[in-house]
C-alpha cells in the first residue's frame, strides 16, 4: 500500500502541491487525473524521491520513505517514452538493475508483459508499444513496492494505445503491482484504474472508483473534467432542481437554493418538436458531429442556451430541425 499524506511543495514562490494526499491499496492501480500543470509529475517525483517535499509524508507498505534516497525506496518507474538502452538487448535492458545471474527473473518479467522469447532482440527491432512493455518489465523486475507510470502512452499513436493499455493493465495485475498512473486522459483513467484521483491546482479533490467519480462527482469542477456535462443555472428544492430543461429529479436530494445542474450528454433525448407531452424545452439543431458509433448534436434552445446531446449512430435529426429536449434519469445539482 502507498500512502501520500498532506504533501506540500513550492518552487520559489509558486506552490505546486498543497496538502496533496493519495492512497493506493496494495495490488491496485490508481490513476492521477488532472489538467496540464496541476502538479501530477511533481507528485510522482516526490513519491520516487527525485524531489523533496516541503511537508508531508510518503509511506510504502509499513515503511516511511519520506527521507530516503530514490534507490532505497523500492519504486519502479515507467517513463513517458520507454528510454531503453539502445545498444543493449531486451533481456539486458530488463536485467539492468538486477544482480548478475537473474536470467530467470528477466524471463519471468518478459512473460508478464507478453514478450516471452523477445530477450535477444534489440530495442530498435520492437514497435513503440513493445518498447513500452519492455520498460514496464524493467520497472517490475526488482519487485518494487510501487510502480509509477508517467503518461506512458503519450508517444504511441491512437490506434495502438488501447491495445497497449490493455497489455499494461494485464501485466500489472499479473504482477500484483501497486501502481500509480499519471494521465490527463479521462478515458484512460476511467477505463484502466481501480481508483481515479482527480487533481486540481496541487490537490487531490476526489479519489474514488471510476463509476463513483463519474456518477457522484465531488463538485462541479470534477463533474465537467471527468466526462462531458451540460451545465445550466438552476434552483433546487429538496428533491428537484428547476432549470430551462424543466423540474428535474436530483440524484442526491439536499438543501434548497440556487446553483447549477450538470446533465450528462447521454441523459438528453431529442424528440420531434411539440409531439412529446412533458417536453420542457424546445430549440433547433445547429450542428451534427458524426462519429460512426454515435453522434453529437448541438441544439440552440429557444431560451438561448446551447446543449450538446449524444445520440446513437442512427441519427434522426438534421441541422435546422426543430426539436424538443427531454432529460432521462436524475441530475446532479451543485449549490452556489
Ligand atoms: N523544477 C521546477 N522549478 C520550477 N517550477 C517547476 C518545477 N517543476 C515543476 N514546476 C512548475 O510546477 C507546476 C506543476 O508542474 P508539473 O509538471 O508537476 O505538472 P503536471 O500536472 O505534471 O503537468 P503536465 O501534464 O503538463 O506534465 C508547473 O507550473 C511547473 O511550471
Amino acid at each position: 500500500m502507498l500512502t501520500v499524506t498532506e504533501i506540500r511543495k513550492s518552487f520559489g514562490r509558486t506552490q505546486v502541491l498543497d496538502r496533496c494526499s493519495l492512497t493506493v491499496e496494495k495490488g491496485s492501480l490508481a490513476a492521477v487525473l488532472g489538467p496540464s500543470g496541476c502538479g501530477k509529475t511533481t507528485l510522482l517525483r516526490i513519491i520516487a524521491g527525485f524531489e523533496h517535499a516541503d511537508a508531508g509524508t510518503v509511506t510504502i507498505g509499513d515503511r516511511d520513505v519520506t527521507a530516503l534516497p530514490p534507490e532505497r525506496r523500492g519504486v519502479g518507474i515507467v517513463p513517458q517514452e520507454a528510454a531503453l538502452f539502445p545498444h543493449l538487448s531486451v533481456a539486458r535492458n530488463v536485467g539492468f538493475g538486477l544482480p548478475r545471474g537473474s536470467r530467470e527473473r528477466v524471463e519471468e518479467c518478459l512473460e508478464l508483459v507478453g514478450l516471452a522469447g523477445y530477450g535477444e532482440r534489440m530495442p530498435h527491432e520492437l514497435s513503440g508499444g513493445q518498447q513500452q512493455r519492455v520498460a514496464l518489465a524493467r520497472a517490475l523486475a526488482p519487485r518494487p513496492g510501487v510502480v509509477l507510470l508517467d503518461e506512458p502512452f503519450n508517444a504511441l499513436d491512437r490506434s495502438l494505445r488501447a491495445a497497449v493499455r490493455d497489455d499494461v493493465r494485464a501485466a500489472l495485475e499479473r504482477a500484483g503491482a501497486t501502481a500509480v498512473l499519471v494521465t490527463h486522459d479521462q478515458e484512460e483513467a476511467l477505463s484502466m484504474a481501480d481508483t481515479v484521483a482527480v487533481m486540481r491546482a496541487g490537490r487531490i479533490v476526489q479519489q474514488d472508483t471510476p463509476a463513483a467519480v463519474y456518477t457522484a462527482p465531488a463538485d462541479l469542477g470534477v463533474a465537467t473534467f471527468v466526462g462531458e456535462a451540460v451545465v445550466l443555472p438552476a434552483r433546487a428544492t429538496g428533491e428537484t432542481a428547476s432549470c430551462v430543461l424543466g423540474d428535474l429529479p436530483r440524484r442526491f436530494p439536499g438543501p434548497t437554493g440556487p446553483g447549477h445542474v450538470a446533465v450528462r450528454p447521454e441523459q438528453l433525448a431529442l424528440t420531434h418538436a411539440g409531439d412529446a407531452p412533458g417536453t420542457a424545452a424546445r430549440g433547433r439543431v445547429e450542428r451534427l458531429e458524426y462519429f460512426g458509433h454515435d453522434a453529437a448534436l448541438t441544439v440552440l434552445l429557444d431560451t438561448g442556451e446551447r446543449l450538446r446531446v449524444r445520440t446513437g449512430g442512427d441519427v434522426r435529426h438534421r441541422p435546422g430541425d426543430r426539436v424538443g429536449v427531454a432529460v432521462r434519469g436524475t441530475v446532479l445539482f451543485f449549490p452556489e
